[in-house]
């Protein structure tokens, strides 16, 4: 935003950079546009999600985890001179590792089972969102359909990551009491290698974008993938935080866990669960008022009709679901729509210790 060089508008886009403006274009682009500043992101690392949205980000993720060798492995099969493919290929090893137990991937199902994730239920990728799966594979077809120097530059977002990493590491750390330092040892080893692979990005792309075209090839390139590292959030954000609109087929928090059974009370309401009112909880027609409140030890909160009308369902034997699929028929809507709506109000009064599951 404050680079000296800002991304040249469509005007400027004859002219040629020199390779430090162009440097500086590049990471203008980050500046802008790199996942530190989706919302997504912020509420991770300031300890503002709960620990099944978490779950949701370590899941997802290991799509992307899972796909780099498979991208790097289709930028390799682009490059003829040998001298790149034996720097190139360390990017694979650095994932893959030498061999079963060792590699990124690896540290990185070991993140998922430190959040409580089955190892085999994170392998299969069931859960994961589609939307995750398109921006991933969006990024594996870039690189392997356009030319090398933007499947090159299409990396660079590797030069902002060192920031996040150190952000994300100490902010998990910090905020939740179910992140350990081992939990989160994949990031470690990146603090080293991301740097190295930028550096190496990044000279090969100011060598070899000579003409102006071929500059705003390499910016166009960095700027889609910084959408695919963006959409990945959205998606994740749009499912698990709000509306939270979880499709069909993707995780729902409970499922794929060691540790299957939640402890009564705590975790975010999802669709497949049974909400009630704690001891002490209940609703009352506050005569003179004329108004449904719920009283809680030493506290009322007043309800408007919609409350009403989901908490007089909340009986502790019916899901979400069934609550949805009840309101849907009385009142002639897609019962869908109103499961999101339905979600967001419970989860509210979980946050206030007024409702659990
Ligand atoms: O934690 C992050 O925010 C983050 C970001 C990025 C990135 O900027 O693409 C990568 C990674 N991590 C990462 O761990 C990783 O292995 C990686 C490979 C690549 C790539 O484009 O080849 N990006 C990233």
């Amino acid at each position: 935003m404050n680079a000296a060089f800002p991304t040249p508008g469509a005007d400027e886009t004859q002219r040629l950079l020199s390779p430090e403006e162009l440097e500086a274009a590049l990471r203008d682009i980050g500046a802008r546009r790199y996942h530190n500043l989706h919302p997504f992101h912020r509420l991770l690392h300031d300890g503002k999600l709960d620990k099944d949205q978490v779950r949701a980000w370590a899941l997802n993720r290991y799509y992307y985890q899972a796909m780099i060798p498979v991208k790097d492995s289709a930028v390799l099969a682009r490059m003829t001179d040998a001298s790149l493919r034996r720097v190139w290929r360390q990017r694979i090893v650095d994932h893959d590792g030498d061999g079963p137990g060792d590699g990124g991937i690896e540290r990185w199902l070991k993140l998922a089972e430190g959040v409580g994730f089955e190892r085999d239920y994170v392998l299969s990728t069931k859960g994961i969102l589609s939307a995750t799966k398109f921006s991933v594979e969006a990024y594996v077809h870039f690189v392997s359909e356009r030319s090398l120097l933007e499947a090159i530059a299409s990396s660079l977002t590797e030069m902002f990551s060192p920031n996040i990493i150190s952000e994300r590491v100490s902010g998990m750390l910090k905020n939740y009491d179910f992140i350990t330092k081992d939990t989160l040892a994949y990031f470690e080893k990146r603090l080293t290698q991301a740097p190295r692979d930028a550096d190496f990005a990044l000279d090969y792309v100011k060598q070899h974008a000579t003409t102006p075209e071929l500059q705003r090839q390499a910016m166009a390139a960095l700027t889609f993938k910084c959408t695919v590292l963006w959409t990945q959030l959205d998606a994740l954000y749009f499912a698990y935080v709000a509306p939270g609109l979880i499709p069909p087929d993707a995780w729902t928090p409970g499922t794929g866990l060691v540790a299957q059974k939640a402890a009564p009370g705590t975790g975010r309401i999802a669709a497949g669960d049974v909400p009630r009112l704690p001891r002490g909880v209940r609703m009352r027609h506050d005569e003179t008022r004329g108004k449904h409140v719920l009283l809680a030890p030493e506290r009322t909160f007043d309800l408007d009709d919609n409350a009403v009308a989901v908490l007089q369902l909340v009986d502790g034997q019916r899901t979400v679901s069934e609550m949805a699929e009840r309101l849907g028929a009385t009142y002639a809507a897609d019962p869908k729509v109103i499961e999101a709506d339905i979600l967001m109000m419970l989860n509210d009064l979980a946050t206030k210790r007024v409702l659990e599951r």
